[in-house]
């Protein structure tokens, strides 16, 4: 579809790109050289870190979202200085940004910074200092969102809440949201109430991984017991339509990363992704990348795979990218000029494709 009209369509339309672990965007290019830079040794007894090559074709298999995990980490243990972090958000940043995306919240995971010696400031003041850039060169506003590891101890997770510098963070705005990833199963949302009560308490956005491998039931759990109101992945909720008709009633918004869903086997194609079900069910949701380095593609190539599977039609389509604008947390105004450049491009578009 390179160069095709609908491709050409898909980048035209003003997305919000709300599911994108800036980590995930460290490619293995990056990746070698940071650590030849930093002087982090990567692991001699696999035969993937052989290479940039051979790592790129690691990613070819993987078997789960655990056996991803496990590259991803290793990956991000080269990230050191305030301009790694910089370097490696302003790369996504110009990315999103040639694939149309005007709007981005964006996930970063600091205790696996903390963890290896990092400082919590040091990432924030590399990843502000990109989306500072990006409003600035590139009109793409940004929002940054705290995700906790879930496969840590809550009381981990509560104690990295609590520190003096994570609450500055919290407190000035510079981080609106907080969020739950890792290792989906067998650590359910209810482990973390607190820290949501907690976060809840400050004002901070609320959103988590759920049912992207884990049943249903992890979503529900999500909602009524950490008050999240929206749900990263979420796509199991088709396999529980009481719940899937909540969730379209009170318009919680869905993270889909469709690429992800298939290169991680929680689906064994994209038309097993249950676009046209959460489309026929009235339930909201944004389409989004999770790690582009790790699975073949940013925003743009997930929209182009689910039109191959799928032709949404062009009113489809707009009912999608104002889904996202709509279940963004950027101000009202923000919104309404994306809905003004919306209609803009849908009229445009509209018999032409
Ligand atoms: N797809 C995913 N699920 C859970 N945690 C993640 N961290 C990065 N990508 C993730
Ligand atoms: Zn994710």
């Amino acid at each position: 579809m390179a160069g095709s009209p609908v491709r050409e369509f898909l980048r035209c339309l003003p997305k919000c790109e709300h599911h994108i672990h800036l980590e995930g965007a460290l490619t293995p290019d990056v990746l070698f050289s940071l650590a030849a830079k930093n002087n982090i040794t990567l692991p001699q007894d696999d035969e993937a870190f052989k290479s940039p090559a051979s790592l790129l074709e690691r990613y070819q298999s993987f078997t789960s979202l655990d056996d991803f995990l496990h590259y991803y980490y290793i990956g991000m243990s080269a990230l050191v200085t305030a301009s790694d972090f910089e370097d490696l958000a302003w790369d996504y940043f110009q990315h999103a940004s040639a694939d149309g995306v005007v709007h981005a919240e964006v996930f970063f995971d600091p205790q696996a910074h903390t963890a290896r010696g990092i400082k919590y400031n040091t990432v924030i003041e590399g990843f502000t200092h990109a989306c500072k850039r990006a409003e600035k060169e590139l009109g793409i506003t940004t929002l940054l969102t705290c995700c906790f590891l879930r496969h840590l101890p809550p009381k981990d997770c509560l104690e990295l809440f609590e520190d003096e510098d994570v609450q500055k963070s919290y407190k000035s705005g510079v981080v609106q949201a907080i969020g739950l990833d890792s290792s989906e199963k067998p650590f359910p949302p209810e482990n973390f109430t607190e820290l949501y009560r907690k976060a809840n308490a400050l004002g901070l956005k609320l959103t988590a991984h759920a049912g992207e491998e884990a049943p249903a039931s992890y979503i529900s759990s999500a909602l009524r017991n950490l008050g999240v109101t929206r749900i990263d992945h979420g796509i199991q909720l088709v396999n529980d339509p009481e719940l899937m008709h909540k969730v379209a009633s009170e318009k919680t918004m869905l993270t889909v990363c469709p690429l992800s869903n298939v290169v991680l086997r929680c689906v064994d194609t994209i038309k097993d992704v249950p676009i046209r079900k959460l489309l026929d069910a009235g339930v909201q949701f944004s389409i989004n990348s999770d790690d582009p380095a790790y699975f073949g593609g940013y925003i743009l190539d997930n929209y182009v795979a689910v039109h191959e599977a799928f032709a949404l039609s062009v009113k489809e389509w707009e009912s999608v990218v104002r889904a996202g604008i709509e279940g963004s947390w950027c101000g009202a105004a923000r919104k309404e000029q994306l809905l003004r450049r919306l209609n803009r491009v849908i009229a445009n578009w509209e018999g032409k494709i």
